[in-house]
């Protein structure tokens, strides 16, 4: 499971001591996750989770922080840091920086349905028009020049046609890159897939791991969520879903010419992100107990995003 670092109960106890939340109940390790060690914390006044970063220069947690104050004073479900008695956001355990949570409510939906899309791009709306007036600088530490630098890398390890699929789409970012810098943009969440995303019933009841949140184009945030939400195992849309998606997200924030023109490449990049990821997680965790994501699935949508079926692009465009 993907806890990376063990806790000993004393050492949790000491930790939540501050926070005025009274004894500590239960802990467990999540297994689910596969960046941040992450545990379940009953304490007498409440359920909170527990997440030691991992992973990341500590000084963006302060981003993190102060952009998920921002999303829950706009009313999303968010997993805001908790404040010890006396404000203090970010604590130490175990030598790691530390957050504690409120546990928000609801599952994972292991098949989305349309429903779910919709709910996932109104959500999607809400968070980029809370952020777009008085965005948060912070470039995403694998944005463009990262999948430029790792892309050739992970290009030698791949066998012919997956390393010239690879190549082609590296071409492509380079190409259209000065146009995805005028893009409209905000903060993102930037990794918005289905075990991101909690449900309660049917209402959407929590988004979480913000850890690679970003500001950057919307539209990015949009097609890492289309890949993931409203794929087919074999790479191919569901169009059903994905009308849902676009159609809860422009319903709340309608869509210019650029991003529709540059919606099919922003799939293939978001693609390529993932791929690369996977990729690298694949070769770090080998053989570790750690959840380890198939990287081929982004292969496959990748080389499924090289056309694009007509009626499935962006259907409110200006
Ligand atoms: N605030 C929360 N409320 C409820 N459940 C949570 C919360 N935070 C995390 N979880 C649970 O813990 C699991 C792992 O958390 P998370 O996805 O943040 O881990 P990660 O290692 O950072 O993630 P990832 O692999 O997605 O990058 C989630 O799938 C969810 O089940
Ligand atoms: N959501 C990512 C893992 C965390 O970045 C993936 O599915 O590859």
């Amino acid at each position: 499971m993907s806890v990376f670092t063990p806790l000993e109960r004393h050492e949790l106890e000491a930790f939540l001591a501050p926070y005025g939340l009274g004894r500590l109940l239960e802990f467990e390790g999540i297994a689910a996750g596969t960046e941040n060690s992450n545990f379940f914390v009953s304490l007498e006044r409440g359920e909170y989770v527990l997440t030691l970063i991992e992973r990341g220069p500590r000084e963006d947690l302060g981003f993190f922080i102060a952009l998920l104050d921002v999303l829950q004073q706009a009313g999303l479900p968010v997993p805001y840091a908790v404040r010890t008695a006396d404000g203090q956001a970010l604590g130490e355990l175990a030598g790691l920086p530390a957050l504690l949570q409120p546990r928000l409510p609801g599952r994972h939906v292991a098949q989305p349905n349309p429903h779910h899309c919709h709910a996932v791009g109104e959500l999607l709306a809400r968070l980029h028009l809370a952020t777009r007036g008085e965005m948060i600088e912070r470039p995403s530490d694998r944005g463009l020049d990262w999948m430029l630098a790792e892309g050739p890398l992970q290009a030698l390890r791949l066998d012919d046609d997956s390393r010239q699929l690879l190549k082609t789409a590296l071409a492509e970012i380079v190409q259209l890159r000065p146009r995805l810098a005028h893009l409209p943009q905000a903060n993102l969440h930037g990794d918005l897939f289905h075990d991101n995303v909690l449900f309660d019933g049917n209402r959407l009841s929590g988004v979480i791991d913000f850890y690679n949140a970003c500001s950057g184009p919307m539209l990015y945030d949009l097609a890492i969520a289309a890949n993931d939400w409203c794929a087919e195992p074999g790479g191919q849309f569901d169009a059903q879903r994905l009308h849902a998606l676009l159609g809860g997200y422009a319903a709340l924030r309608p869509f210019s010419a650029a991003e529709a023109e540059l919606w099919p490449a922003m799939l293939r990049i978001a693609c390529v992100r993932f791929w690369l990821s996977r990729l690298i997680a694949a070769e770090t965790f080998a053989g570790q107990d750690v959840l380890i994501k198939n990287p081929d699935e982004y292969r496959r949508l990748l080389a499924a995003r090289q056309t694009l079926d007509a009626g499935l692009g962006l259907p409110f465009a200006l």
